[in-house]
């Protein structure tokens, strides 16, 4: 870890009160008892079944599954952006109350500020921090280097390819130093051959800074490609149904036969429970 990083996640963890303490033994992540249910008028969803997870500090850890079953929600309540309907979240022993940097989430649509260029967008939580300007620019130069924007600081988002725009959100969001990146479906939105090339950096940025990584995706083979575990959700309602540890040796290729193998058991198990469910609801509705 470089000095500026350290000295950054300092004058964050006083600037924002949180009472954080981040270096004294990195950063877990515990979920208890997490459940959701959205009520909607006359519309009850249970969107989040309670789930219980640990995770290990550094750790790469991938959420599949298909659409509705609550990995956004679990996302977000991670966040400290949905409160939970029951259960707690604890951050490096502590328990979410809400947002905070320790804690940043990537969306598909890289959410920059469309009237500032990158190098202000990727400056703009040290400012909040109060960074002093000559460390900001470092900061910054030393995070658009990593996602390989070197050359495009004074580019605004319209004027960069999707790819781009999500490689500038990632910086933005390393240069306040949290602990946990949360992407939902991050690239999503990508072309395959952009997302491939993405998959690489992303792997090679997590190599380098050891964050915890929660990464959602639909698509199995690339939760098998980036994740130290796969943890596959099943719907109505939104729940775990496996939690599956990745071995296979990194950098991971997507044609390697072993990460194929492993994508096609993953998706078997998907796949039969997805039918179970299917069944139950059916006799469901024969017996209602
Ligand atoms: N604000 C909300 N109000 C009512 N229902 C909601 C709300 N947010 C999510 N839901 C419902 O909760 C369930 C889980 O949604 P969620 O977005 O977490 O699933 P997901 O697995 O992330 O799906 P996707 O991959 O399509 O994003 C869905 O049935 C969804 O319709």
């Amino acid at each position: 870890m470089s000095q500026s990083t350290v000295h950054i996640r300092s004058s964050i963890g006083s600037g924002s009160g949180d009472g954080l303490s981040p270096l004294a033994g990195g950063n877990s992540l515990r979920i208890e008892g997490v459940s959701k249910t959205f009520v909607d008028g006359e519309r009850v969803v249970e969107a989040l079944h309670p789930v219980d997870l640990a995770i290990q500090p550094g750790e790469f850890v991938c959420f599949l599954g298909p659409s509705g079953c609550g990995k956004s929600t679990l996302l977000s309540i991670i966040a400290g952006l949905e409160q939970a309907s029951s259960g707690a979240i604890f951050a490096n022993h502590k328990e979410v109350q809400g947002p905070g940097t320790d804690r940043i989430l990537l969306f598909q649509e890289a959410a920059l500020f469309p009237w500032l260029d990158v190098q202000q967008n990727v400056e703009f939580g040290l400012r909040q921090a109060r960074i002093p300007r000559k460390q900001r620019a470092e900061i910054a130069r030393h995070y658009l280097n990593m996602v390989n924007l070197n050359g495009f600081e004074h580019s605004y988002p319209h004027q960069l390819s999707g790819g781009m725009r999500q490689r500038a959100a990632i910086a933005r969001a390393l240069a306040i130093d949290p602990e946990i990146l949360l992407m939902d479906e991050p690239f999503g939105a990508l072309d395959a051959f952009t997302r491939d090339k993405l998959h690489a950096q992303v792997e090679a940025i997590w190599r380098e800074t050891r964050k915890t990584v929660l990464f959602v995706t639909h698509n199995v083979r690339e939760a098998v490609a980036l994740g130290d575990r796969v943890i596959v959700f099943a719907p109505r309602p939104g729940r775990i149904v496996r939690d599956f540890p990745i071995h296979l040796p990194r950098p991971r290729s997507l044609e390697d036969h072993q990460l194929v193998d492993k994508a096609a058991e993953i998706l078997e198990v998907l796949r039969n429970e997805m039918q179970k469910q299917e069944q139950e609801e059916e006799f469901g509705s024969l017996i209602h």
